[in-house]
């Protein structure tokens, strides 16, 4: 199965070095002209994931016409930009979707978007604890991939998983997705609860809390608990909630630490998909009557509405209530 990517940011970079581990080609396909040189002429991509020498086997291109050639493509593109790319790409492909958010202005998950973007096209999901850099360097690694079609997850699996990459299938593929998209915009609540020097019970309590708000928005969406509880949803948000190497968490650091959020967005090359989830997560949770007071919470300080300790005090405020 020859294996192209769609998105050479850090995460399609990585998943595309995975995929030619065994001495195999994998097209990569590269937004910036840029990204293709270095990629081809260097074999590394110094602008998103500088610093890990690539196997030869990845083949860097801007033409998307390219892909033609695989049997099957990882779309690692941002969240929100999936709907046009795709819509660019060859038809009729099994796409593995393996960007994490909800597209603004429609409130889908990505594989809603894809399926209007592609229509003939099988869907699969890519999503769990993924730091790129450690994928890239080798170190241990499980992942759920979730598809409608066992047969199609099980040769996916087999084609992506190494022995240091090692995916987990499930049937549930909203579940897989809505774990991915809600996880970075509570990790953005966490840096927060870091930046304003909150203390590591006030994490311990966004976690948990966060979790609840993301088994109800789920459940509202047809996600199953368990996947939640899974590599896609709990094990996710521990990994992104933990560290300064999620761009999530570290947006919300800054925002703790008073910088305003269109000054910590400004210009920034790599993206912290959780800024953008957070609104559409928000609007939809109000349309669904489901109660998100940490999404809330966020998308106030994202939006610069008060100061972050009015609006901890404002969270921490709300009626007593059964766990
Ligand atoms: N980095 C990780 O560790 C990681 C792990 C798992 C999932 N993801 C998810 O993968 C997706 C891609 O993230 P990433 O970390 O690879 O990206 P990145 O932050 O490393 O790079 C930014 C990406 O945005 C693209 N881009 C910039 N402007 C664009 C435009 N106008 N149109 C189309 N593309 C444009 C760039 O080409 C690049 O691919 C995100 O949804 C992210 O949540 C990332
Ligand atoms: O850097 P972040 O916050 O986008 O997180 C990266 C991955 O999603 C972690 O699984």
């Amino acid at each position: 199965m020859k294996i192209g990517v769609i998105g050479a940011g850090a995460w399609g970079t990585a998943l595309a070095q995975v995929c030619a581990a065994g001495g195999e080609e994998v097209l990569l396909w590269a937004f910036e002209p840029e990204v293709v040189e270095a990629v081809n002429a260097a074999h590394e991509n110094s602008l998103y994931l500088p610093g890990v020498p690539l196997s030869a086997g990845v083949r860097a291109t801007g033409d998307m016409g390219a892909l033609e050639a695989c049997d099957a493509l990882l779309v690692v593109t941002p969240a929100q930009h999936l709907r046009a790319i795709l819509a660019n790409a060859p038809a009729g492909k099994p796409l593995v979707l393996c960007s994490k958010g909800i597209e603004a202005g429609t409130g889908m998950l990505m594989s809603e978007a894809a399926a209007q973007a592609q229509p003939g096209s099988p869907i699969c999901v890519l999503s769990g604890p993924t730091f790129a850099h450690e994928v890239a360097k080798g170190l241990p690694t499980a992942i759920t991939l979730a598809c409608g079609d066992p047969a199609l997850g099980q040769k996916i699996a087999a084609r992506i998983a190494r022995p240091g990459f090692r995916p987990y299938l499930s049937d549930d593929v909203v579940g897989a997705e809505i774990g991915g998209a809600v996880k970075n915009v509570l990790a953005i609540g966490c840096g927060v609860a870091e930046g304003a020097g909150l203390g590591l019970n006030a994490r311990a309590s966004l976690i948990s809390r966060g979790f609840a708000e993301m088994g109800r928005f789920g459940q509202a969406r047809g996600a199953r608990a368990e996947t939640l509880a899974g590599l896609s949803g709990l094990g996710d948000l521990v990994l992104t909630c933990s560290s300064t190497n999620s761009r999530n968490f570290s947006l919300g650091k800054g925002l703790g630490e008073g910088t305003p959020a269109r000054e910590l967005l400004a210009n920034r090359r790599t993206v912290a998909e959780g800024a953008f989830t957070a609104p559409v997560l928000r609007d939809a949770a109000r349309q669904a009557g489901v109660d998100m007071p940490i999404v809330e919470a966020v998308c106030a300080l994202l939006e610069d509405k008060a100061p972050t300790d009015r609006i901890v005090e404002a969270l921490l405020a709300r009626p007593l209530r059964p766990e």
